[in-house]
């Protein structure tokens, strides 16, 4: 078979120290499988990067990704790389999620101050009335039901931006929430000072739909571009990520709701998945636990749809209706982005 002839990729991508570092991630994997082929990275700075006050809900369900599609469809970009869980559930015309590659730590972590360095190593050591820093509602609705003593308070910024503003004094935070996988990327791995997940002692927390992943995104119907990615697609995480966002896609009914999710390969090519549903206050919490042989994408997604509804029928429905009120009468500021 004859070498395939040389041709330029232009890859999409975001801003932030972080965005560029993933793509420097993926186009390393993509140019060790095809060497000849070389890659243009294109960033921008979408809304959700240049709007900085209005609140995220207000900004909409694509605030990081919209602009990159737009530029995908028009042909200036032929692959976009997002932090999968930064990618809606269900894409615009055109556009397809064309590969997930290997997760990094999908776990939700705990950063204290280095003022404090060493005082307190759990969030269960924080006393009554300390303040911790997250935007996410996932992230706060799971803790307040925890931890019922702490306070939430948003915190916004790209990660150096948080860091920053968790160790100066007078941001007032005594811990701040954000994930794993940012911080191992971006070198920052010292930082972490306690690893949440649903095992952890004290509490834990799920964490968002495709956390620790990324997400390639192509033209529907591309084939150059689907058989590109193929060396960069990691078939477990793929098909764990599939599941996560079956979950989301049935449950969120065109809004975002507080979704976290875990999901674990045990022997035999079995897949667990946990769910939880929570309200925004933490008063309430539906949760949920299936494991099963997965071989495909597609059942990947069914156990995801199935477990989602039986959860819908449990209560995360009722709590899920709640919300979508809170919004409609103005009381509730929903999220849609897990910040
Ligand atoms: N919207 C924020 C965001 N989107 C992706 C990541 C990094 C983690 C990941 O890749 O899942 C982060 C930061 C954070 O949540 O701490």
């Amino acid at each position: 078979m004859a070498p395939e002839e040389a041709y330029t990729v232009k890859v999409g991508t975001r801003r932030s120290a972080l965005a560029l570092r993933q793509t420097e991630l993926v186009i390393a994997a993509l140019k060790a499988a095809n060497p000849n082929i070389d890659f243009e990275v294109h960033s921008m700075a979408t809304m959700g990067d240049r709007d900085k006050t209005t609140p995220l809900p207000a900004l909409g369900k694509g605030l990081w990704t919209s602009e990159l599609e737009a530029q995908l469809v028009a042909k200036d970009v032929d692959i976009i790389v997002h932090s999968l869980k930064d990618m809606p559930t269900v894409l615009p015309p055109g556009c397809v999620l064309g590969a997930v590659t290997e997760r990094e730590d999908a776990r939700d972590v705990v950063v204290f101050p280095r003022r404090q360095e060493g005082k307190y190593k759990t969030l269960q050591e924080l006393p009554e009335g300390s303040v911790v820093g997250t935007s996410s509602v996932r992230r706060a609705a799971q803790l307040r039901r925890r931890y019922p003593g702490l306070v939430f308070r948003d915190v916004r910024g790209n990660i150096d931006t948080r860091l920053k503003k968790c160790d100066d004094a007078a941001e007032g935070y005594d811990a701040i929430i954000l994930a794993a996988a940012g911080l191992l990327r971006l070198n920052f791995g010292e930082r972490i000072g306690q690893f949440l997940q649903s095992s952890t002692p004290g509490g834990g927390l799920l964490h968002a739909v495709g956390q620790g992943a990324l997400g390639l995104e192509i033209r529907e119907g591309d084939e150059r571009m689907e058989k590109l990615l193929q060396a960069a697609v990691h078939k477990p995480t793929m098909m764990a990520a599939f599941a996560e966002r079956a979950v989301m896609r049935t449950l969120e009914g065109g809004c975002s709701v507080p979704i976290g999710v875990e999901t674990t390969w045990v022997e035999d090519k079995k897949l667990r998945l946990r769910v939880t549903v929570v309200s925004l206050d933490g008063q309430t919490g539906v949760d949920g636990e299936k494991t099963e042989v997965v071989e495909s994408l597609e059942a990947a997604e069914s156990l995801g749809t199935r477990l989602a509804k039986e959860l819908a029928e449990q209560g995360a429905q009722k709590i899920l209706d709640e919300i979508n009120c809170q919004r409609a009468d103005g009381s509730g500021a929903l999220k849609v982005s897990d910040a």
